[in-house]
């Protein structure tokens, strides 16, 4: 028998559901998610009784059904999990969830109002999230125990509650909303129909929406690996990125102890951009899911993979700076991390080939993962990839063999050259490979950042790029190359050269180098060229990105054509001759441009005749 009660919830706060519903979630859909969590634990822990011998009667198909009303103004949640007797619902409702809820609003009172930011807004209030939606909310539940009375409790969302019997046959609960004025845009199938496939699509108890079922009650990830077939990562993929290309591969984590985490991350076959590859990784709580924005839960690098992380161990109802010092998020980063690099190590030490053909996919992960992840690094050394200009892979150990012998310098330290545009600086690349040098290819934007961090770990070794110098000085060896002309000759160069195209920032200097080089040569040397990118990007200050562009020009002593512009009696030819030789140093640097490149067209004809 039920006892007819009515009676105050204790709670400190006169009225906490104004609270809840103005200020705690900025998403409403949640309550949908937080009393189907509930039906399906009520069924889940049946069944659990069940295995234990607790429960020996019959348990037919469980199910969740939600249904509405339209002319009622009401959502209706069933389900034939345990149910709850009238003492059950006294202490699981009226106690239990209140004081959770008053917990919660100690806790966050301040930060409610001044903003929901510093809340991560997916933990779950469980029951009293009804009254988001809900002006009044009833329960009729019967529990599973023989011999139960049936008992129906409604409340208001004042901190009035009433308890009568019920009548009811069944096992089971129904919660019932009687939905409020504001929130009746959720009587709509569409709309309800949305909220639960976003949330409880992986559900491990059957959930149906007007008898549609809406779930997969056992999604890939909690399936054990040895039962799994490529085909079943893949398909499984689809489901989650209907639109997206076919995955490299994946990692399934299962991980019990000392935190719970299972799930399974795929590589996303990537352009060039990897901003738009962001935020593709669910993270859900045993089975529910929670978020797609895992910023602080996932190592940032991280964050370009796709798939699902399962963990009821992350905790969600903190503020997102607590959650980054959380020790299990922190185990659970680490994990995955090793995980993730022990999956590319295996790829690497069993198919060489095939790691290569991915690594233009996976390079600027692995990129991404070394530079902000030392033990990722650690861990990635062995089978981070270099690509040079000709399209050949090299580990880092394996381009310090292949370098070592040609590309060391006089201080014994080894430079490696590299282009960030094969196009543009084709001639740069010509000359470095004619002696020989390899050249390497780094044309993403993470690269400059790369290059920048290798060089501070690896030992005596420098980077150089293609452009930074003339071939013969890119390594600087000390060896020098026999002048053709004579010193006095060479100064009279200088003189006549700095007449026709010296001029603000133009450092020229004539130089003895291979009559195969062309006659004048531009470059921008590596430092400044690193301290004019760094001011760009910087916005603090721009005193080198505002300085005029200053350009090292290079005569070669050695050329035919200096030797010819030297002995040239006519001024105006040998100003068109010096003026031709530098135009065509800028065409090489694909840096003639306008009228520049009129004149030069127009000169190219008149020399012609
Ligand atoms: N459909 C249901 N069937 C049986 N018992 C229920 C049902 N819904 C709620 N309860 C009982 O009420 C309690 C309080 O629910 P509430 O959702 O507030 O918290 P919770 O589920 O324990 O935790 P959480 O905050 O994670 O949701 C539950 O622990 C459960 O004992």
């Amino acid at each position: 028998m039920v006892a007819e009660e009515k009676g105050t919830i204790s709670i400190h706060t006169e009225n906490i559901f104004p609270i809840i519903k103005k200020f705690l979630y900025s998403d409403h859909d949640i309550f949908l998610r937080e009393l189907v969590s509930n039906a399906v634990d009520a069924s889940q822990k049946l069944k659990r009784l069940a295995a234990i011998g607790e429960f020996t009667g019959e348990m037919g198909e469980l199910l969740v059904k939600v249904s509405f009303d339209k002319e009622q103004k009401t959502i209706t949640i069933s389900d034939n999990g345990i149910g709850m007797t009238a003492d059950e619902i006294k202490k699981y409702i009226n106690q239990i969830a209140f004081s959770g809820a008053s917990e919660f609003l100690e806790k966050y009172k301040d930060k409610a109002s001044d903003g929901q930011q510093q809340i991560i807004g997916h933990f779950g209030l469980g029951f009293y999230s009804a009254f988001m939606v809900a002006s009044t909310v009833e329960i009729i539940t019967k529990s599973y125990r023989e011999g139960s009375q049936a008992a129906r409790w409604t409340c208001d969302g004042s901190t009035q509650y009433e308890i009568t019997e019920a009548e009811r046959q069944e096992r089971g609960t129904d919660i019932i909303l009687h939905i409020a004025e504001d929130s009746e845009e959720f009587l709509d199938k569409w709309r309800l129909s949305g909220i639960l496939t976003k949330y409880c699509k992986f559900l491990p108890v059957q959930v149906e929406l007007e008898g549609e079922k809406i779930n997969n009650t056992q999604p890939l990830w909690t399936k054990s690996p040895s039962e799994l077939k490529d085909e079943d990562y893949i398909a499984f993929y689809k489901e989650l990125y209907p639109t997206a290309a076919d995955p490299l591969f994946w990692i399934h984590l299962n991980v019990d102890y000392p935190f719970n985490l299972t799930g399974v991350l795929y590589f996303p076959k990537v352009d060039n951009n990897f901003e738009v590859n962001r935020d593709k990784i669910q993270l859900y709580s045993r089975q529910v899911f929670i978020t797609d924005e895992v910023k602080d839960v996932v190592p940032e690098f991280l964050m370009l993979l796709h798939g699902v992380i399962d963990s009821p161990d992350i905790p969600l109802n903190v503020s997102r700076s607590f959650l980054q010092a959380d020790s299990n998020v922190k185990k659970i980063n680490a994990h995955i991390t090793k995980k993730v690099a022990d999956k590319l190590a295996e790829i690497f030490n069993n198919d060489r080939k095939g790691f290569e053909e991915k690594w233009d996919s996976i390079n600027v992960f692995v990129k991404y993962g070394i530079i902000s992840d030392d033990k990722f690094f650690e861990r990635a050394k062995p089978f981070a990839l270099l690509k040079n200009t000709e399209s050949k892979l090299f580990t880092l150990d394996e381009y310090k063999e292949h370098t070592k012998a040609n590309q060391t310098d006089k201080t014994e330290q080894l430079v490696w050259l590299y282009s960030n545009d094969a196009q543009k600086q084709s001639s740069y690349i010509q000359a470095a490979t004619k002696r020989s040098f390899d050249v390497l290819l780094f044309d993403h934007i993470i690269d400059s950042h790369y290059i920048a961090f290798l060089e501070r770990h690896l030992e005596k070794t420098a980077f150089k790029r293609v452009d930074a110098d003339l071939a013969d000085k890119l390594i600087d060896k000390d060896v020098s190359i026999a002048s053709v002309l004579s010193d006095t000759e060479k100064e009279t160069v200088k003189e006549i050269f700095n007449k026709n195209i010296g001029g603000e920032g133009v450092a020229l200097s004539v130089e003895s180098l291979s009559p195969d080089d062309l006659p004048v040569t531009i470059t921008l040397p590596e430092f400044m060229r690193r301290m004019k990118e760094m001011y760009a990007t910087n916005s603090m200050g721009n005193m080198f990105g505002a300085m005029p562009d200053s350009k090292n020009v290079t005569v070669n002593a050695n050329h035919p054509l200096i030797g010819k512009i030297l002995a040239e009696s006519n001024e105006a030819t040998k100003t068109k001759l010096i003026r031709h030789a530098y135009d065509l140093a800028l065409l090489s640097q694909n840096e003639l441009k306008g009228q520049a490149l009129a004149e030069f067209i127009e000169r190219s004809v008149s020399l012609l005749n």
